[in-house]
């Protein structure tokens, strides 16, 4: 199965994002407050980004399950995915309005623009494939922490994990499993060389979502932030 083989290449990439201190942090009710924003900021602006890939994504289907199913994904994003960042934003104790207007970092403008370069093929293969980093990667966090008994009720980020591990409740098969059947139906009739273009998305994506808890844990941002900034409001 081609998404056999997709997890099996990503475990070491996975394996990092398990022990990532962010991630650890979590599990272990403290993450730096720095890191909490820093993260919020540019997740919003990221989510928003996916958003817009999303809506794109319809564009080229016709079958109006799969049609739904990114709809689907919009309203969560839109209406669900507040409710993580609403957490982190208690714990720093921040407003969540306040964070809403980051400039994306650059390692959140290479995730950022590696979606719309998987959109751009125009290949539901690809796309699937660059976007399944998105929700594997936070469901199997929040099912190992939750393996590891890290929601109690003293944990802060308690609903944080709660949340991706139930992200999709109302069926027994979670929504990236389903991704996963989804992108092994269109592997079925896809060439080597297209598999192999999916599998680069998919791997780079994965690399992404490591970074991308990185770049906030260290608030890693462009050297010349001041430039851009002052040249926003010349
Ligand atoms: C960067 C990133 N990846 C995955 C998710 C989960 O949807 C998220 N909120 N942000």
């Amino acid at each position: 199965m081609f998404s056999e083989e997709l997890r099996t290449q990503a475990a070491p990439i996975m394996t990092a994002i398990h022990d990532h201190a962010f991630v650890r942090g979590i599990a272990d009710g403290y993450v730096p407050r720095e890191a909490l924003i820093f993260y919020v900021e540019q997740d919003f602006q990221y989510l928003s980004e996916f958003i817009k890939i999303y809506a794109n994504a319809i564009t080229k289907l016709t079958d109006r399950n799969e049609m739904k199913f990114f709809a689907d994904s919009i309203d969560f994003i839109l209406n669900s995915e507040i409710h993580p960042h609403h957490v982190f934003c208690e714990v720093a104790g921040v407003e969540y309005e306040r964070l809403q207007h980051a400039t994306p970092t650059p390692k959140a403008y290479l995730y950022e623009s590696h979606m719309y370069r998987a959109a751009d093929t125009g290949s539901l293969l690809n796309i699937l494939a660059a976007f399944q980093a998105c929700p594997w990667t936070y469901n199997e966090i929040a099912k190992k922490q939750v393996r590891e008994k890290a929601n109690t009720n003293d944990n802060p980020f308690k609903s944080w994990i709660d949340f991706y591990d139930n992200a999709d409740d109302d069926s027994e098969v979670s929504l990236s499993d389903k991704i996963f059947e989804w992108i092994d139906r269109l592997a079925e009739n896809a060439t080597t060389q297209q598999r192999q273009q999916a599998k680069q998305f998919f791997l780079k994506s994965c690399e992404l979502e490591w970074q991308f808890w990185e770049q906030a844990y260290h608030q890693e941002d462009w050297r010349f932030k001041d430039v851009l900034n002052q040249a926003n409001t010349l």
